[in-house]
């Protein structure tokens, strides 16, 4: 579980390599996106441009044509139909249509749809228009405005035409016949040819009623169509002045941007339209070839990344296992030192340990100027008690004896140690011979007060002897063996004087060796203090 947390490193690793690949192919995307949609913008605005430049050109081709019949009009209204009149009419019509290369001819009936007049070098008197479509509706509308027919099979040609007529009136205002200038298809199905609009493109011309003048793709020119149905007319031409759309052709199923333009002085209107498909070709291969080429970097970036986080795996668990390691090394460390330091028996703080302490808290003494006590304790006679209880007995007498001696410990700083077999010591610094003797007072107390059973002492129960010392660092010096030898002195002379008592060492107190308690000690008594 500790390796989870330890673990985070790895997730932010994986995150990176993760971040990275996705961010990769998101910028990848995205930009790709935006190069289609830049593409289908500019295709939408180089249709609109082209369509607009269509219309100006068709409005302008009409103009040209309706200037002619306007002259021709005006003519007629002032010279009338004789024959005169025709003959100039006839020389002047011939070199206008020379002149502009969108007109197929310019023709005069009179008011039964007899050809009066033509561009052409011979007169098709044979031919009667009355039914067309443009003499039909002049002669139903007494206006003298220009009007724009569907195509027809020219009479005298056999080719397509578009029709553009003004209707001319008898001095009385009557009809009087009809001037008509026809418009080769021919002319705008060349003149459509210099404009690109792919392989799947389309310019379409035709009358703001829905009636295809010429539709030109790449391959073919048709006219007459009837658009009122399509939705590029219904939804869209038929209603707005101008405007772009997407919209899918029901005739081959092409999806195509398409632009129209109403022009401006005639009832007429230009598309183009361009195939999405093929706008978007290119850019399909590009955008094809790219993602392949990033896909597979990703992919490379994505190994390298696996790889990567494997090794920050590598390196996290080992740094998991060392620090692991130190710390079962520290706690083996610390076993080992409090295995080192104390006594496996009782428990106290061993020789070495004491050694330590005694060394270091007399040398901080001699810089605090404060004084150093040590007592040493000895059980009374230990060796009886083994003999009499045996080694198990005498060892459990000597945990009950050292329990009581490190009880007997007032301060953090003091030491209660085992000093080998079964002699103890406490250590005291900061404390003087007053307060040394008073707390060896108490723990002579406390060991008599263990009730121990001890046939072979005089009181009948084990008792131990102290030995008292005190030393000044300052003015003594922080000899740690003096106070040691001292010590003991003091200890042998309990020994030595009938166990079972405190002594100090000379010259700890003003007075010289003075013997505590020489009698054995009673439990709780206070006589001995
Ligand atoms: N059971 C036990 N006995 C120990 C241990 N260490 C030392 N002793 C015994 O303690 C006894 C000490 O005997 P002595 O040095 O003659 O002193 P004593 O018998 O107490 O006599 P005085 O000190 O003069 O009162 C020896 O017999 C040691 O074997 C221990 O860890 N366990």
């Amino acid at each position: 579980m500790l390796f989870n947390k330890k673990a985070s490193p790895v997730c932010l690793a994986t995150l990176f390599v993760v971040m990275a690949c996705l961010a990769l192919i998101g910028l990848d995307g995205w930009r790709t996106w935006q190069t289609r949609e830049d593409l289908l913008r500019e295709a939408g605005v180089d249709t609109s441009n082209m369509a607009q430049a269509l219309a100006q050109h068709a409005d302008q081709t009409y103009k040209e044509a309706d200037l002619v019949l306007q002259v021709l009009q005006e003519h007629l209204a002032e010279d009338g139909l004789g024959e005169r009149s025709l003959q100039r009419i006839g020389r002047q019509l011939m070199s206008q249509v020379n002149e502009l290369p969108q007109l197929h001819g310019i023709f005069v009936y009179d008011e039964n749809g007899r050809w009066l007049v033509s561009s052409q070098r011979t007169l098709m008197t044979q031919y009667n228009n009355s039914d067309r479509e443009y003499f039909i509706y002049h002669k139903q509308h007494d206006d003298s405005a220009a009007h724009v027919g569907p195509p027809v099979q020219s009479r005298s040609t056999g080719q397509w035409i578009f029709t553009l007529s003004r209707r001319v009136n008898k001095p009385d205002g009557s009809f009087g016949g009809v001037v008509l200038a026809t418009i080769s298809f021919d002319y705008f199905k060349h003149y459509y040819e210099n404009f690109d609009v792919g392989r799947r493109g389309a310019i379409l011309f035709a009358l703001n009623d829905g009636i295809t003048l010429i539709r030109r793709t790449r391959e073919t020119a048709t006219t007459g169509k009837d658009l009122r149905n399509a939705a590029i007319f219904r939804d869209y031409a038929s209603k707005m002045e101008k405007g772009s759309a997407e919209l899918v052709a029901p005739s081959d199923g092409e999806l195509r941007i398409n632009s129209f333009v109403r022009l401006r002085r005639f009832p007429m209107f230009v598309t183009v339209a361009v195939s999405k498909d093929e706008v978007l070709g290119n850019w399909r291969h590009d955008a094809y070839m790219r993602t392949i080429g990033v896909l597979f970097l990703a992919g490379v970036f994505a190994a390298l990344g696996r790889r990567m986080v494997r090794q920050v795996k590598h390196q996290v668990r080992s740094e998991y296992d060392a620090v692991n390691a130190r710390a079962k090394s520290d706690q083996l460390n610390a076993t080992l030192v409090q295995l080192a330091m104390h006594d496996g028996l009782t428990g106290l703080p061993n020789r070495r340990h004491f050694d330590r302490t005694v060394a270091a808290e007399m040398a901080r003494m001699g810089k605090e100027k404060g004084p150093m006590s040590l007592i040493m304790i000895d059980v009374d006679q230990f060796k009886l008690y083994n003999d009499i209880y045996g080694h198990a007995k005498g060892d459990e007498c000597l945990r009950a004896v050292a329990k009581a001696i490190g009880a007997s410990r007032k301060r953090s700083r003091d030491l209660a140690a085992r000093y080998g077999g079964e002699e103890f010591a406490l250590v005291l610094p900061d404390c003087d011979i007053h307060g040394a003797m008073s707390l060896a007072y108490s723990l002579r107390q406390s060991v008599t007060d263990l009730r121990l059973s001890h046939s072979g002492a005089k009181g009948g129960h084990v008792t131990i002897s102290l030995g008292v010392a005190s030393l000044d660092p300052v003015r003594e010096g922080d000899n740690v063996l003096t106070l040691i030898e001292r010590a003991d002195q003091a200890l042998y002379q309990a020994k030595q004087t009938g166990r079972d008592r405190i002594v100090t060492y000379p010259g700890s107190l003003k007075s010289a060796v003075r013997e505590e308690s020489r009698k054995p000690s009673q439990p709780r008594s206070r006589q001995d203090g």
